[in-house]
């Protein structure tokens, strides 16, 4: 296996019982932003869920930085964070500093270290007064951010937003999205963002739209939008 730099596919194919999920060639993916667009159970959320070994292919392998997403799931999971669109089931803890901790418990021995980092990545987020809040009675905005810190805490190489604006109304969704490219460039993560959102989609070097389990267009986002407008005429 290669050192190469990237996430890669090749001939994969996700089955479940007698029905194809997602089929993918071959596919490699080295940009900075990329988005995934399509309708409802195209396979956006399959397609970045094999990229951090979530869903296991039937067939074929997807590599990121060289290293199978199978046979070592843990190093990949390491440098590839995932952030699911509902952020309450991301947060375990009473509360966001607590749960921002237990991402570090592995990798930081030392609880005042712990303490010290999960403090810093939620300044860095903007939301260090909601620290002791109770997670659960935050608003599902503030969730969203929580959650984002739990992965970025662990200061991932790739991330992975599975429609990550569902919950957030216009302002928090834009500070959302700000937020994360700042970081983006600060620390050169490559995010891979599925979604519906067709402003967010724009924001990026690639887009992928992905229908009944294949990529059906990939290339510039005003491109592939333009393609997915016209395939979604009612
Ligand atoms: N664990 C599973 N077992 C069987 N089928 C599944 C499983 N997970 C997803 N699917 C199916 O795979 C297909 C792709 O689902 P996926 O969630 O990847 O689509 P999506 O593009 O993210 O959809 P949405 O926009 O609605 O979130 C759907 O037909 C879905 O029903």
């Amino acid at each position: 296996m290669t050192e190469a730099a990237g996430i890669e596919f090749t001939r994969v194919r996700v089955v479940a019982g007698d029905r194809l999920l997602l089929s993918i060639p071959a596919l490699q993916l080295t940009e900075p932003r990329i988005t995934v667009i399509g309708p409802n159970g195209g396979g956006k959320s399959t397609l970045l869920q094999l990229i951090n070994g979530l869903v296991e292919p039937t067939e074929g392998f997807v590599s990121v930085d060289g290293h199978d997403t199978v046979d070592h799931g843990r190093a990949v999971r390491q440098s590839a964070g995932f952030v699911f669109s509902s952020p309450a089931a991301q947060l375990v803890m009473p509360t966001p500093l607590e749960d921002v901790e237990l991402s570090l418990r592995r990798t930081v021995r030392d609880s005042s270290a712990r303490r010290a980092a999960a403090t810093q990545c939620l300044t860095e987020l903007g939301i260090a007064d909601l620290a002791d809040r109770s997670s659960q009675e935050l608003s599902s905005g503030q969730q969203q951010l929580v959650a984002l810190a739990t992965v970025l805490v662990l200061k991932p190489r790739i991330l992975l937003l599975d429609e990550p604006t569902t919950l957030l109304d216009l302002i928090n969704a834009r500070r959302f999205i700000q937020q994360v490219e700042a970081l983006g460039q600060r620390q050169k993560i490559t995010t891979i963002t599925a979604t519906h959102d067709l402003d967010l989609a724009a924001r990026a070097d690639r887009t992928l739209l992905v229908q009944g389990g294949r990529i059906v267009a990939d290339g510039p986002p005003e491109r592939v939008i333009g393609t997915y407008r016209q395939h979604s005429t009612v």
